[in-house]
């Protein structure tokens, strides 16, 4: 997949069949639009072309909001899904002024889509004022087709980035899985903790989250999986303050089945499965130690396997 960050001057793509969106999270409803926009590439001998912005928009506006993808994470979501050409425009307090037609403008001129294929409630341009509406019109007079996308809805939820991100503010990462078409997942350096894994009999990898806005799921105890040294393992996690050692800062800690080995300063992805439970504060480390061999079972059952 290529990557663009410069638009400029004119591209000079083929056949350009293009998407444009933010995409935070790459979930079920943005693959259909991936979907049919690769479908019809392939129907016409062109090319799959995502038009994305980074940082998110709502960053650069002031409203923050914690995402669901880093940018890396997007591209290897974007990478996965068969797009040819990924268009990452520099998103400015400047470029957001573009009204609607100036921004389909600038789109026709540098990228000579063929075809757009757009989600069910897309807006463009300044305030997101651009309608599908717009985009029919300005498709007629600067040269390009149209294809709608309908709107996606499982288990009676509209699929959406929002609607994902409250999910898993509730903690519901099975939910959350379901909408998103994959695990949530973390990534970060394993950094040392205080040391009590180890002495209690489950060490666990510690995570260093370098991404400030990528969003951390509610507080709790989930199965999980993770990716270490290029394979797949089973896991437990517990993103939360562990009161039972009185500390006092939100931790993510993974401890993994089946392995046992330093990994200090690698990085290691993990993917939330299903939230178990929530935090407790035990009376001494023998309790908290017994609750972790229970968490253990009820993960391997969510998870399937053994240890
Ligand atoms: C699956 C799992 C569940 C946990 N649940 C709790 C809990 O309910 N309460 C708590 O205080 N700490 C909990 N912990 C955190 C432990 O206290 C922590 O793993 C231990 O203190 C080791 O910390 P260290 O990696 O800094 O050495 C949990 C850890 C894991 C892996
Ligand atoms: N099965 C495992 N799961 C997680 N970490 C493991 C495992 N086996 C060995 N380790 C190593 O042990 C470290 C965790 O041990 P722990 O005593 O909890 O130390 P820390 O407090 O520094 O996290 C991990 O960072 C990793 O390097």
């Amino acid at each position: 997949m290529e990557i663009i960050t410069d638009i400029s001057q004119p591209l000079a793509l083929p056949r350009p069949v293009v998407t444009i969106g933010t995409f935070d999270g790459v979930h079920r409803g943005h693959q259909a639009i991936l979907h049919k926009m690769k479908e019809i590439a392939a129907g016409c001998n062109g090319s799959p072309v995502v038009v994305t912005f980074h940082p998110h928009p709502r960053l650069v506006l002031g409203q923050h909001v914690y995402l669901l993808s880093t940018r890396e994470e997007k591209r290897v979501a974007f990478a996965e899904s068969g797009v040819a050409h990924l268009i990452e425009i520099p998103f400015t307090r400047e470029f957001a002024k573009l009204s609607a037609e100036e921004f389909i403008q600038l789109i026709a001129q540098k990228i000579r889509p063929e075809v757009l294929v757009i989600g069910y409630d897309h807006g463009f341009g300044r305030d997101r004022s651009g309608s599908i509406e717009h985009l029919f019109h300005f498709g007629n007079t600067l040269g390009f087709k149209v294809v709608q996308v309908e709107e996606l809805i499982v288990d009676r939820h509209h699929v959406s980035s929002s609607v994902i991100r409250w999910l898993l503010q509730e903690g519901d990462a099975g939910e959350a899985a379901r909408l998103l078409g994959r695990e949530y997942s973390i990534s970060g350096q394993v950094i040392r903790g205080n040391q009590i894994g180890k002495l209690i009999g489950y060490p666990t990898a510690n995570l260093y989250v370098d991404d400030p806005d990528k969003l951390i799921p509610s507080m709790g105890v989930y199965a999980s999986r993770v990716i270490c040294r290029g394979k797949l393992y089973n896991g437990m996690t517990n993103i939360g303050m562990r009161p039972t050692i009185n500390a006092h800062k939100l931790t993510i800690e993974t401890n993994i089945f089946g392995f046992d080995d330093d990994i200090y300063y690698e990085t290691i992805t993990v993917k939330l499965v299903k939230r178990i439970r929530n935090e407790k504060k035990f009376g001494n480390l023998d309790i908290l130690k017994n609750q972790l061999r229970n968490d253990q079972q009820t993960a391997l059952e969510i998870l399937g396997g053994s240890v």
